[in-house]
């Protein structure tokens, strides 16, 4: 702390109150270089501040008040939303419900202070100092949690500017997009075989929570109608993402760690610094050679720190690893699939074939791709969709927070970070009988409209999931609160590695698992289902897969839902490690719960994977697409499973009455 220039005096008495609150335990307080106890000293500063403003308001201290406006203003800053106008040069109209203070600037507490923005520049200032910490070569543990940190806090800051700008650009101009889109998300499909009932399921009627769609030719979910085939194979506007070619005499660098590297200096479009992808799909670029840093690119030499610390912390044996050609099949053995982005190293091992790690961007966050419409903001969350007046962790209230009203006043977790067993339980149980629960059917549905220009079909229905919510920015508890689990990325030792059954590349974790525990969330780009249909038709032939999933939770909530409402996440181009996870019928060990942290209304949300039992070590993680393999007339063709469950619906069985 010292170090960063917080005194001992300040120190002190805050140190002491979080040992008593966490039983003398020192591990959370030493987690993530001691953020909770600066984020309670920022605390303590901010209750002292609003202090301060009282008193000032009582005319108290009517100099500082000059002062006190001028840090709120410049802190404020970074969050300040301009009105700005979309490429289409219309003015952005700003949603009706935000009041005027968040566009100029001040960012509201639920308690009415403005004393969040001073945080954030605290912070701010905190980080800047940890960045010349390390540059003056602090230890190395320590500039790996400082930097975790201050990569985490700039994403999430990144994030929501994100959110905020997309919003600007969609809010007034998007199109209403022709409802004639050829291709179609797979249908959730038949009742899985129960175990119970030891026989097939008829159709469920359900649309697909996740599909996976994929070209013709290949194995993957869906496939385009042979008319779209040809359209598609004629319009290939996209740049194909292709392999860096990569030889043995690559000079070598002191980093030993291959990483998966976007070329920012492709031709068309990309990540940009605000989170937002636009344009056509970059060139994605895979480099095995760690020399490839691109030093201008500060977040990325962050992460390369991290990533070589992290090689190191995790005793790996990579650091000798020559560097070959990736012809070889070890090769890519130990790499970071995450390139040093989420907190814990993800290697990747193939112990099969020669198959290469496949090219594209990891992204530990999701980002939107261009028009798909988010429509939320801090102000948009009113008082009772957080808890303003809570402090470090929720969980430990005698009477849940405000946080809780969507789990039915109780929250979704335990205090060891799991979800309940009943909670989850009933989230398993949906998925396994969809028909069981509670499902809508749209007037006019979205997904059908896409599907043909002529006739549009009735909807399918579309289960209506249970949500957790968790507490987010607004709230008055702290990162470490017990409601935040999502939020804080992925925590588990993961592996991606080629299944030796045909499947592909899996996921499976190095540790036990317990059930209830979150493992990562279904990352990827943010597109309206028009995007995606668009995508798909213009997509190179052959590319191979596509990963989209439908966000549609909660559809049942909108009377008629506008096309840039209806979004889904594609993992193709830009994902994270959840673009490995395969398929298995029925009793996956995983399930996907939809998760709200940043709106209160459920357009966009993130879809979450937790372990439906405990897991072992070494084992696939494994969750349910809800395909119907039987299901011929269906446009998309599903690959054919090898997941091994003896509930397989792809299995052929002795008919039965
Ligand atoms: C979301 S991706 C999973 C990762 C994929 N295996 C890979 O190598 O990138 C979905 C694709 O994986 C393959 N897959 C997933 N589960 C499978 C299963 N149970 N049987 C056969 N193939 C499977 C199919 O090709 C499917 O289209």
């Amino acid at each position: 702390m010292k170090r960063i220039g917080i005194s001992e005096y300040k120190v002190k008495p805050v140190l002491k109150s979080l040992l008593k609150l966490f039983d003398k335990n020192w591990g959370p307080i030493e987690d993530e270089n001691y953020r909770a106890l600066a984020d309670a000293i920022f605390e303590r500063d901010e209750v002292e501040g609003a202090e301060n403003s009282k008193k000032i308001l009582n005319g108290e201290k009517e100099d500082c008040l000059e002062e006190e406006t001028q840090a709120s203003e410049e802190s404020g800053r970074p969050l300040k939303r301009q009105r700005q106008r979309n490429p289409d040069g219309q003015n952005f109209v700003k949603p009706k419900e935000e009041p005027d203070e968040l566009l100029e600037g001040h960012l509201p507490k639920a308690n009415g202070s403005n004393h969040t923005v001073d945080h954030n520049a605290e912070k701010e200032k905190l980080y800047t100092q940890v960045d010349a910490c390390q540059s003056l070569g602090a230890n190395k543990q320590e500039q790996h949690t400082s930097a975790t940190s201050l990569i985490n806090e700039k994403q999430d800051h990144c994030q929501l500017s994100a959110m905020s700008r997309s919003q600007q650009n969609t809010s007034a101009g998007t199109e209403r997009r022709s409802p004639s889109h050829p291709m179609r998300l797979r249908d959730r499909g038949k009742e899985p075989v129960s175990p119970q009932s030891g026989k097939k399921g008829s159709v469920s009627g359900g649309l697909p929570d996740a599909s996976c769609i994929k070209k013709p030719n290949n194995n993957c979910g869906v496939v385009l109608s042979p008319s779209l085939e040809q359209k598609t194979n004629a319009s290939n506007t996209l740049i194909k993402p292709k392999d860096e070619p990569i030889t043995d005499d690559t000079p070598c660098s002191g980093f030993p760690v291959a990483k998966v590297h976007p070329d920012t200096l492709n031709e068309g479009g990309a990540l940009s610094t605000n989170g937002t992808i636009t344009d056509v799909i970059p060139e994605v670029l895979v480099s095995h050679t760690a020399q490839r840093i691109d030093t201008a690119d500060a977040n990325l030499a962050a992460h390369e720190l991290i990533n070589n610390v992290e090689m190191i912390d995790s005793g790996l044996e990579i650091d000798h690893q020559p560097l070959v050609s990736l012809n070889t099949v070890t090769s890519h053995d130990g790499i970071d699939i995450a390139k040093g982005l989420e907190k814990v190293l993800i290697t990747i091992v193939n112990e099969v074939n020669d198959e290469r790690p496949p090219s594209f961007f990891y992204i530990p966050q999701n980002a939107i791709f261009q028009n798909a419409y988010l429509n939320f903001s801090l102000a948009r969350m009113g008082d009772n969709n957080c808890c303003g007046t809570c402090s470090v962790d929720c969980l430990l209230l005698s009477t849940p927070c405000a946080c809780a009203h969507e789990t039915g006043g109780e929250f979704a977790y335990t205090t060891d970070g799991l979800v309940k067993e009943d909670f989850l339980n009933e989230c398993i149980s949906m998925n396994r009988d969809p028909k069981k629960h509670c499902q809508f059917f749209c007037k006019e549905c979205v997904l059908e409209r896409s599907k043909s220009e002529d006739v549009i079909e009735p909807c399918k229905g579309h289960l209506v999931r249970k949500f957790i919510k968790e507490c987010w920015w607004k709230c008055g508890c702290n990162i470490l609160c017990g409601n935040r689990v999502v939020q804080r990325g992925i925590t588990r030792k993961l592996q991606v590695f080629m299944a030796p059954e045909g499947k592909g590349w899996g996921l499976r974790t190095l540790e036990d698992l317990p059930k209830g525990a979150f493992v990562c969330e279904y990352v990827g780009e943010v597109l309206t289902n028009a995007e995606l249909f668009d995508r798909v038709l213009r997509s190179p032939k052959g590319e191979k897969h596509s990963y989209p999933v439908l966000l549609d939770a909660d559809w049942g909530a909108e009377e008629v839902l506008k096309d840039e409402e209806a979004l889904c996440l594609d993992a193709t181009y830009y994902g994270n490690v959840a673009r490995f996870i395969n398929h298995r019928c029925y009793d996956s060990n995983m399930v996907e719960i939809p998760v709200e942290v940043e709106t209160p209304d459920h357009h966009y949300y993130h879809l979450a994977f937790f372990t439906t039992r405990n897991v072992k070590a070494m084992e696939e993680l494994t969750w349910d697409y809800g395909i119907d393999f039987d299901d011929h007339d269906h446009p998309i063709k599903a690959f054919r499973c090898q997941c091994g469950s003896k509930f397989c619906r792809n299995i052929k069985r002795p008919s039965s009455k």
